[in-house]
């Protein structure tokens, strides 16, 4: 099942699970079955996974710049996070707009995020795992962040104090951030 989200560009996909008495069985990505139902998606060149110990962990919020911007299918291998997207790209009638949803083992929920979006999640169980594809390389010279806080998301965390890396904690606020993105040159 492929749905669109409120950020156009923004999708969420949930491949079918086949349970029987072992447990299931899922393509977690099937390029053809996605075209055919007519979400296209670029070629992706690298899988990441990472593993969060604690409730609370923000990572985020991250993008590559052009030449090596990413686009990231995103889908959660173990526990639950909160997956949060923000369009970047100048231009577009969604920019600065944000979309989180729970991406978790239990739901299969994947999300399409392009180039051209923020990326960031907080997890909401103990060892909590993402695994995801990405359209182009790591490249450090590249890398950005943007502060978790600075956007005006709604993070699901209540009381608990977000655990972040040293590099997310000094990231520049939304409000002194220049996008790298033009929206029509990515849409
Ligand atoms: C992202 C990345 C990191 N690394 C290395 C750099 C560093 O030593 C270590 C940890 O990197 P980070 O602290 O940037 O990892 P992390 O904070 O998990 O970064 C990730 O966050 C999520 C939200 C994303 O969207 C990803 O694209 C990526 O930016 O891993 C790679 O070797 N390859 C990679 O693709």
């Amino acid at each position: 099942m492929i749905e669109g989200t409120p950020l156009p560009g923004v999708f969420r996909i949930v491949p079918p699970r086949f349970g029987d008495e072992r447990g299931f069985f899922s393509e977690s990505w099937n390029s053809r079955k996605l075209r055919d139902a007519g979400l296209d998606l670029p070629e992706f060149v690298q899988d990441n996974h990472s593993m969060s110990s604690q409730v609370g962990t923000v990572r985020g919020l991250h993008f590559q710049s052009p030449p090596h911007a990413q686009g990231k299918l995103v889908r959660c291998g173990r526990g639950a996070i909160f997956d949060v997207a923000v369009d970047i790209r100048r231009g577009s009638p969604t920019y600065g707009q944000w979309f989180g949803e729970e991406l978790s083992f239990a739901n299969g929920r994947q999300l399409w995020i392009p180039a051209g979006f923020l990326h960031g999640f907080a997890t909401l169980e103990p060892d909590s795992e993402i695994v995801y594809k990405c359209t182009d390389f790591y490249a450090p010279e590249c890398d950005g962040a943007v502060l978790w806080d600075s956007v005006g998301i709604d993070w699901p965390l209540g009381e608990i104090d977000p655990i972040l890396s040293e590099k997310d904690a000094a990231a520049m606020p939304f409000s002194e951030f220049e996008t790298p993105f033009d929206y029509e040159a990515t849409s």
